[in-house]
């Protein structure tokens, strides 16, 4: 075996192992030894149903009429445990299917959820995956397929043809070839016929459909880059409609599925050609085998059962060898699959351990009554110095407006300050057991109800319908309160004033203790914004707010400015 595909196996198996020696362990192993055994009682049973032919046709020959009757009744039986045996096998091998694809994609969506890992990676351009979403929904499910299908068929479809070619071998009897004058006896010569027969079919299948690999590979690429076009429409559609970039858009829609149709093209070519070959192969292999079979028939070696079981089992082998065909062109698409969750799961590992690390901020909750920044550098992901040597302490009640200009690194320094940015070093303090609220811009909404949405990130636990009805009124938002429990896309349908002021609202609904407004009232007129923070601080008169904005009107409700330079310093006065 190659290097490259013993690194390929070792891979699936790193990939693959957490299941099988996970707490569902027992339940997997279980289920994985029934289906292997369900497998291998259809091959046992077509191996009966074979070998029936034989006395089946010599009744028949013989005109025995209850030797018939009892020849089908037989048959029933065989035909009735296979067909029970069919559907059991069917169903535990989904079983194990949608078990082990349950547990890998709650595996991933932990991991990707974890530490803020789907951030991280969003921000690393050296570890940024193109479609995390993809990842779990369809290369999960694809692995999972792949892999019982390359393990459990092709045993199964092993196993059928070493079996048949038992029965041929037994059937075959020593036939002697007469070349110069030279008799040379042969033994098994119907399971040679056979695998050079399915041999032959193999190579021409093989070599006619490969071109079909990287085709079908091309094209869920272009379906996925089509898709993704789409949903970018969708997802902007409002700034496309303004821009009137129908023109543009339609074009590149164009470009996107005129790809899809050449693929499409080139691939009805091969297809066509491939049926052309295997329908003439399955054509030729129902007389082929009698042909074979013949030289023994026609001596009367063997009687017309026997002919039939020879013609029942050539059509096993090739069909068996045809499996396992296919199953090498599966092993590109599960390479691909193999490479692409290895990746992820390298990616996630790498933006997790190394990142933070290398940068060293030390984040603790203590016990502490101040929130403090002690030694704070501030990077680019490109190493380049941000925001330097910041020291800070913020008391509870503190009012603080952070100013600078545009790009100076205010909203990284807040990142920073919730422990999301990863390239920054130093010590930061948050004070334990209070609650801290970030708020930024464009505060997520999530597609829910609007009350859900008030306490999100929390969960609805009791009825606050009549204090959210208020909240709502004291944040200017009226026309709200009979919707409440109105499911929408909330982010499309309010205005982005609208949006800030839900986001006040759940400010008050939360209350928390440290809160970080970043632009949070850009969208606001003045005297909204004036309204906003007036509330805020009558009703959470203990709270600290710490403010990135660009407004002079941001000065009267806070007691401290920090203006930041582009130099990375800062300088801290006082609020007149
Ligand atoms: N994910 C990122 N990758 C690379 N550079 C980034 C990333 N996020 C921010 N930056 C860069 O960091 C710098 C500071 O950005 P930041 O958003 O903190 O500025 P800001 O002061 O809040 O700006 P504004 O007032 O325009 O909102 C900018 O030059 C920006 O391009």
């Amino acid at each position: 075996m190659g290097r490259g595909k013993a690194a390929l196996l070792l891979t699936s198996w790193k990939i693959a192992r957490s299941y099988w020696f996970s707490e569902e362990k027992w339940s997997a192993w279980g289920l994985l030894v029934t289906v292997i055994t369900l497998n291998l009682g259809i091959v046992y049973m077509l191996v009966l149903i074979n070998t029936w032919q034989v006395n089946f046709y010599e009744v028949i020959q013989s005109h025995n009429y209850q030797g018939f009757m009892e020849s089908i009744g037989h048959y029933c039986i065989l035909a009735a445990c296979l067909v029970v045996v069919r559907g059991y096998q069917i169903y535990t091998r989904m079983m194990l299917h949608i078990g082990w694809r349950r547990w890998m994609t709650e595996r991933y969506l932990s991991d990707w959820l974890a530490h803020k890992t789907y951030y991280l990676l969003q921000l690393s351009q050296e570890h940024d995956m193109d479609n995390p979403d993809q990842r779990i929904s369809e290369d999960i499910e694809m692995f999972v397929w792949l892999t019982l299908r390359l393990s459990l068929d092709l045993l199964q479809d092993l196993v059928t043809i070493l079996s048949f070619i038992v029965i041929l071998w037994n059937l075959s009897g020593i036939i002697t070839l007469s070349i110069a004058g030279f008799e040379i006896p042969i033994q098994g010569y119907l399971v040679w016929v056979a695998m050079l027969y399915a041999m032959g079919g193999t190579y021409w299948t093989v070599k006619t459909g490969r071109p079909l690999v990287k085709l079908d590979f091309d094209q869920q690429r272009f379906e996925a880059d089509f898709r993704f076009s789409l949903m970018r429409l969708r997802e902007n559609a409002e700034s496309i409609a303004l821009y009137g970039g129908e023109k543009q858009e339609k074009w590149s829609f164009h470009q996107g599925f005129g790809k899809i149709v050449a693929t499409y093209r080139k691939i009805m070519k091969v297809r066509r050609s491939l049926t052309w070959l295997t329908s003439s192969y399955t054509q030729i292999s129902s007389i082929f085998a009698s042909i074979a079979a013949a030289p023994r028939y026609f001596t009367s070696q063997i009687h017309l059962g026997q002919m039939f079981q020879i013609v029942d089992a050539y059509r096993h082998v090739q069909t068996g060898f045809s499996f396992v065909v296919d199953s090498f062109t599966l092993l590109a698409q599960w390479r691909a699959v193999v490479n692409r969750l290895n990746n992820f799961l390298v990616s996630m590992e790498m933006v997790r351990g190394q990142l933070p690390r290398a940068y060293k901020l030390n984040i603790s909750r203590e016990n502490a009554s101040v929130y403090s920044a002690c030694n704070l550098q501030i990077f680019l992901p490109d190493g380049a110095l941000l925001i330097k040597d910041l020291s800070l302490m913020i008391r509870p009640a503190d009012k603080l407006l952070i100013m600078g200009e545009s790009g100076c690194g205010k909203s990284t320094l807040l990142r920073t300050f919730a422990g999301i940015w990863p390239y920054a070093s130093g010590k930061i303090i948050v004070p334990d057991k209070q609650k801290v609220m970030f708020v930024p811009q464009k505060s997520y909404l999530p597609y829910s109800s609007l009350r859900e949405m008030l306490v999100y990130p929390d969960i609805i636990k009791e009825d606050k319908d009549k204090v959210m009805r208020e909240t709502l009124v004291m944040c200017r938002l009226p026309h709200l309160t009979d919707k409440l429990h109105i499911v929408a896309d909330w982010g499309h349908t309010l205005s982005l004033g609208e949006q800030q002021r839900v986001a006040f609202a759940r400010v008050l609904l939360q209350k928390p203790n440290w809160l970080f407004l970043d632009e949070a009232t850009s969208a606001l007129d003045e005297s909204t914004e004036q309204a906003m923070y007036k509330m805020i601080v009558s009703t959470m008169p203990n709270a600290a707010i710490i403010s990135v904005g660009h407004r002079n009107t941001l000065m009267n409700y806070h007691t401290e400015k920090m203006e930041l330079n582009r130099l990375g310093s800062c300088v801290v006065t006082t609020i007149k």
